[in-house]
């Protein structure tokens, strides 16, 4: 049988455009300068029981930064599933939290109020942070760390902060990476304000944002990092109502669903997310978990559709052709939506197709066809219409080979897509006009949705 054309409608894609439009831009992260008095600047390290002390960072010696250095342990990084030391990726002096102490009190420096203002609240969401110390890093001159995202340690886990000791050096900006924007940040360049007191910059970002440290030229750059967690949560902050752009999305929903033209008889919606989320490779039900943790743009998603009571599922999307896990699956361009996380150890498909594995084995929906099932009556094909198509971020071989600050161990990024589900026009008042009732609950269980029978194909944007 030929290859089916493409439902290409340029009237509904400039519609799907609509809504892609009004998804904006968020930054990954939040950043700034606290006061730091001289009772924040003490550093107490060592291994063994005569730890050391430096009374005040900003005004040590060399010899004493030197003997910080010294006492640092080389800094490895995670290479998948190992801890790999290797100077030409990552060259920097390490201390882990039991080995030093700063008097720093982050509790008290106003930074996590930050992150709750500027990454959390931003996207509708509510939770409270909790910060748990990491690592002293020290970088001496010729040292930095190449481009890395920081390994996942629970689900719950969603930020990394960076915080600089006031030790004077050049070099090691701190580069943060997020699609073709790139901003670095010189720790160096903040360590006064502008009346001369001492500060401490930071950075907060998503720990799924790829971000790196160029070289240090000069001097030694001193930083503290913690890991962020989500601790309780609930959706919808009213604050975030009140922010500028806040309900465009929902707007551009809200006159899609309005408008009888558009999907007369439902369909679905896909958006790959932005970001990655970190889900337990054992658990199978973890995918629906990451509704709960959404970040930025992608949370904001969630919460329009939510909203409007539109159904929304987070899916894995699986290609075949694609190394995933080390295994190479067939050719044929199959594509295959599942909606809980497959067991990858059990799945080895020598010529057989990963579409048809994952949509047996998992109830999957199969999105394409592959080539060499086309003529298979037995599978239907789901159309997705993609608003925001799946990217390098949406392919799960992308999730299992990666760069970490430390080894994956039971956590691993994944790359999830949501779909949307939009009922038939007149069929579901709430979500279609605007001032109706709306007769389905937002249930979020894990059942097979019966879907319509339409050839369809992932576009890449
Ligand atoms: O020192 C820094 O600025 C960042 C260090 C880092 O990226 C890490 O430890 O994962
Ligand atoms: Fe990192």
């Amino acid at each position: 049988m030929a290859r089916r054309a493409q439902t290409n409608d340029p009237i509904l894609e400039a519609k799907l455009a609509t809504l892609k439009a009004a998804i904006t831009k968020t930054q990954p992260f939040a950043s700034g300068i606290v006061p730091a008095s001289t009772s924040d600047l003490t550093l107490f390290y060592g291994k063994d029981k005569n730890a050391r002390r430096i009374e005040n960072i900003a005004e040590a010696t060399a010899e004493e930064i030197a003997d910080l250095a010294a006492a640092c342990d080389p800094a490895k990084f995670g290479l998948n599933d190992q801890n790999v030391l290797d100077e030409s990726y990552r060259k920097a002096g390490q201390l882990n939290a039991s080995q030093f102490c700063s008097t720093f009190d982050l509790r008290n420096s106003g930074i996590i109020e930050k992150v709750r203002d500027e990454l959390i609240t931003q996207s509708g969401l509510k939770y409270t942070t909790r910060a748990e110390l990491y690592n002293l890093n020290v970088y001496g001159p010729g040292s930095f760390f190449k481009a890395h995202k920081d390994t996942p340690r629970a689900e719950s886990m969603f930020g990394s902060l960076v915080i600089a000791l006031p030790y004077p050096h050049e070099g090691g900006g701190l580069a943060l990476r997020d699609d073709d924007r790139e901003w670095v940040f010189n720790f160096a360049d903040d360590f006064k304000d502008e009346a001369g007191n001492l500060t401490i910059p930071y950075v907060v970002f998503y720990s799924d944002t790829e971000h790196e440290v160029l070289p240090v030229t000069a001097g030694y750059r001193i930083t503290i990092t913690y890991n962020l967690y989500r601790e309780s949560y609930s959706l919808g902050d009213p604050v975030s109502n009140t922010l500028e752009n806040f309900n465009d999305l929902e707007v551009a929903f809200e006159n899609l669903l309005a408008d009888k033209t558009f999907l007369p008889d439902g369909g679905h919606l896909g958006f790959g997310l932005h970001y990655q989320y970190p889900f337990d490779k054992n658990d199978k039900d973890a995918l629906k978990k990451i509704l709960n943790y959404l970040k930025g743009k992608d949370a904001k998603l969630s919460y329009t559709c939510d909203q409007l009571e539109l159904k929304v599922v987070p899916h894995l999307l699986f290609q075949d052709g694609l190394t995933t896990g080390g295994l190479w699956w067939s050719n044929g361009s199959g594509a295959v939506l599942i909606d809980r996380v497959p067991n990858l150890q059990k799945a080895y498909i020598e010529n057989g197709s990963a579409s048809y594995y994952f949509a047996e084995q998992y109830k999957g929906k199969i999105i394409k066809k592959n080539r060499d099932y086309e003529d298979d009556p037995s599978t239907e094909e789901v159309k997705v219409h993609w608003v925001v198509g799946p990217n390098a971020r949406t392919k799960m071989d992308a999730a299992y080979t990666v760069y970490g600050n430390e080894a994956a161990t039971a956590f691993n990024y994944g790359c999830v897509c949501l779909i949307v589900t939009v009922p038939p026009y007149g069929q579901s008042p709430r979500a279609r006009a605007v001032d109706a009732e709306r007769p389905v609950a937002n249930e979020k269980d894990d059942e097979q949705e019966k879907v319509a029978v339409d050839p369809g194909e992932p576009s890449n944007s």
